[in-house]
């Protein structure tokens, strides 16, 4: 049996708290995770949710399909309602999807006291309603709701209720750890006992695990290496509560650790594009931790770490980051050693590694520098600076000299709050004295900065502040506070560089890390 990638991004990926797709979202998504090479794509519940219902009717002429099919998500017929009378069953067939997946009680408990049926009842729903759908011509997924729960309860219903489903018709059984209240050591122990008591193979089950013990990822891999050979998740682990299991992690699990090819060849290394894709749109801050696709994923902070790395990436990286898509971070901190100072450098083209002197006054003064509050982490154009000043041809020159600035704040009587800067600098043997007002002490600054420079140096006229971030540090070992400024520029052009000041005058830390910005972006610009 071919083995199954099913995602639910679109259904129960989007029960998350705060996740709200419009169609043309649904739409995006489904594309992006067609070009991961997926199977199945569970589009949502047609006929329950008006989106989801626009949403299948709109495929039909929006999407152009290349790897996956999409499927229609629902229910079993009602208790005590004709399979043909069921609108909620026809909602399903007017999706006209290949596939539909019926989510089917699967705990005698949930049956008997939130259906309000009977144990034989319930069978005769999960039959009716495969039965029926085969007859219309679709390929049928039961999803056994609580499986797990259901299974150690009482065995012998459970069991029924996946035999009732395959001897329906559904191709594959889907065991739900719908409470995700499961570890994976008991997964494997249920499906031993299940397939045995059964004689069905473990490859006509499905596995959805829920994320509620942090164990979902784990789960689905003890279903997979228990045989079962159709698993469901959703991208980013999007899904109802903690949600579900990340659909990326398992994939990557599936390929990388244990060898079974579940995508079509080239597709995962799309992985982080597409990850990163669909937090887009769902509007949700990619985690950068994430296994495999967060940007911290393969980013190497401790020094021992960096001077293994230097001999052989894989030392500290358990897969090829390029595998997934991703790629090694140095990061560059008080944790540093020469082998991260100098890895961090080659990155950033400057060969450092020829200069062992230079590289261990850099190592020093980064060591320093961060202990007295510096954070070169997020301020690789700061570091970059500060490498340079130490190698031969020497850091970039300032595009000016600072006479000396000035800024004051009036709070006028109509309440409004105004900033005015002043700055007096020397470009060259030129005085330039400019003053501009800003909505703020530092946004005056960088404007009264950028006017005195505009004329020597117009391509300052594309570059923004994009961000700006301060953070108070408290003072240590007999020394007051300081204040770490972070700020980030853009140069309208899609680069970005963000530099470092520290000070204990919030002011003087931003002139520090304004005055690195422009030296480094005009330096780019030049060469
Ligand atoms: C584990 C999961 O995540 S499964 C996916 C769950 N997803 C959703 O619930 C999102 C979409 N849901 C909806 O839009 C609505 O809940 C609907 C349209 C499905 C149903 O809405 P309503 O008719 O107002 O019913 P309500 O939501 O209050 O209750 C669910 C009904 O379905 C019945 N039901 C629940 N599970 C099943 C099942 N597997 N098979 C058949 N009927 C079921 C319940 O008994 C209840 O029936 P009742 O109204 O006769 O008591
Ligand atoms: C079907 C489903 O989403 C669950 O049981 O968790």
């Amino acid at each position: 049996m071919t083995f199954q990638v099913y995602d639910t991004t679109l259904r129960d990926g989007a029960q998350r708290e705060g996740v709200s797709y419009s169609v043309v979202d649904k739409l995006a998504v489904a594309r992006l995770l067609d070009e991961f090479g997926v199977g199945f794509i569970e589009g949502g519940w047609p006929g329950a949710v008006p989106k989801d219902t626009e949403f299948f009717r709109r495929a039909r002429t929006d999407l152009d399909l290349n790897h996956a099919v999409l499927v229609a998500f629902g229910a079993t017929r009602r208790a005590g309602l004709g399979v043909d009378n069921d609108p909620q069953v026809h909602g399903l067939l007017a999706a006209e999807t290949p596939v539909v997946t019926l989510v089917a009680k699967a705990d005698l408990r949930h049956v008997q006291r939130a259906l309000r049926t009977t144990a034989e009842e319930n069978l005769a729903m999960i039959h009716d309603t495969v039965t029926y759908l085969v007859a219309e011509g679709r390929r049928v997924f039961v999803d056994g709701e609580h499986f797990f729960d259901g299974y150690r309860d009482d065995p012998t219903y459970t069991s029924s209720v996946v035999e009732a489903a395959l001897a329906a018709g559904a191709e594959r059984f889907v065991l739900c750890d719908t409470n995700g209240g499961m570890l994976p050591s008991q997964v494997t122990a249920v499906i031993a006992d299940l397939t045995a008591r059964l004689g069905v193979a473990p490859e006509q089950l499905g596995i959805h695990g829920q994320d509620d013990t942090a164990c979902a990822v784990a789960n689905t891999i003890a279903a997979v290496e228990a045989g079962v050979r159709h698993v469901q998740g959703t991208a980013n682990g999007y899904g109802e509560r903690p949600g579900n299991a990340d659909l990326f992690a398992v994939v990557a699990n599936l390929q990388l650790k244990l060898g079974l090819p579940v995508l079509p060849a080239g597709c995962l290394e799309r992985m982080v594009r597409v990850s990163r894709g669909i937090a887009d749109i769902a509007n949700i801050a990619p985690d950068d931790h994430q296994a495999y696709v967060g940007a911290a994923a393969f980013a190497h902070k401790a020094g021992l770490h960096a001077s293994a790395i230097k001999v052989d990436p894989l030392f500290y990286n358990h897969v090829d980051p390029q595998a997934v898509g991703n790629h090694m971070r140095i990061l560059v901190t008080e944790m540093a050693g020469r082998a991260s100072i100098e890895l961090k450098s080659r990155e950033l083209g400057l060969a450092l590694a020829d200069h062992p002197e230079a590289l261990n006054r850099v190592t020093k003064r980064v060591k320093d520098l961060e202990a007295a509050g510096w954070s070169f982490e997020a301020a690789d154009a700061s570091f970059e600076l500060l490498v340079r000043s130490e190698l031969p041809d020497g850091a970039p020159a300032r595009p000016f000299t600072l006479e000396s600035y000035r800024i004051l704040v009036e709070h006028r009587e109509d309440n409004a709050v105004v900033s005015e800067a002043t700055v007096k600098i020397r470009i060259g043997g030129e005085r330039m004295i400019a003053t501009a007002e800003g909505n703020g002490p530092v946004n005056a600054l960088d404007e009264a900065l950028r006017v005195g420079l505009a004329r020597h140096y117009p391509e300052l006229r594309d570059f923004e502040l994009a961000d700006y971030k301060v953070r108070i540090l408290e003072g240590s070992h007999g020394t007051g506070a300081v204040t770490r400024v972070l700020v980030e520029t853009a140069d309208g052009a899609g680069r970005d560089w963000t530099t470092v000041g520290v000070h204990p005058n919030v002011v003087e830390a931003s002139w520090g890390a304004l005055v690195d910005a422009l030296t480094y972006g005009l330096d780019r610009a030049r060469t």
